[in-house]
């Protein structure tokens, strides 16, 4: 970890307070690095906004990914001032940083009532287990347009 890091990482929690402040949602905040500059930034908007998925991590790589005009990050870092959720987590992995720092831990989230255990512990019940009720239906329709992508020539694959 180098003062560039720290750099990073205490605008990542800066951001959090500052959103925090704006009253625009939880206090989380997160920036994307890449070649040693922030390009993305952003804050915890979901109750200023009615978007459940608009999560720091999630702000910052919407942004990050519009500016590069791609939707992976390989070449980019994320600070967050928090470990991820789930949500976000899922999210860095579809994008691909080649790493992650973060301030507080799920535990410290859990003591200022952000608890993602409940979201853990959905994830590794079976489907049938789960709080939500999760049906399958017209598995063999979906299927068919699943075939048809298997089949595309000029796809894009991720
Ligand atoms: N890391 C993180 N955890 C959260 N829990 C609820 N909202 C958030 C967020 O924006 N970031």
């Amino acid at each position: 970890m180098t003062e560039r890091d720290e750099f990073f990482m205490k605008r990542a929690i800066a951001l959090a307070e500052e959103g925090m402040n704006a009253n625009a949602g939880g206090p989380f905040g997160a920036v994307v690095v890449k070649d040693d500059e922030i390009i993305a930034e952003g804050y915890n908007r979901v109750t200023s906004t009615n978007d459940p998925t608009a999560h720091a991590e999630v702000v910052a790589i919407r942004e990050a990914c519009k500016k590069l005009n791609n939707f992976e990050l390989t070449d980019c870092t994320i600070y967050t001032s928090c470990e991820p959720c789930p949500m976000c987590l899922g999210a860095i992995y579809w994008t691909r940083p080649k790493m992650v720092y973060f301030g507080c831990n799920r535990e410290d989230a859990a003591a200022i009532q952000f608890d993602d255990q409940f979201i853990y512990d959905e994830i590794d019940k079976d489907i049938d287990g789960r709080q939500i009720k999760f049906v399958q239906l017209a598995r063999k329709d979906a299927l068919e347009v699943f075939n048809a992508w298997d089949a595309k020539q000029d796809k894009k694959e991720y």
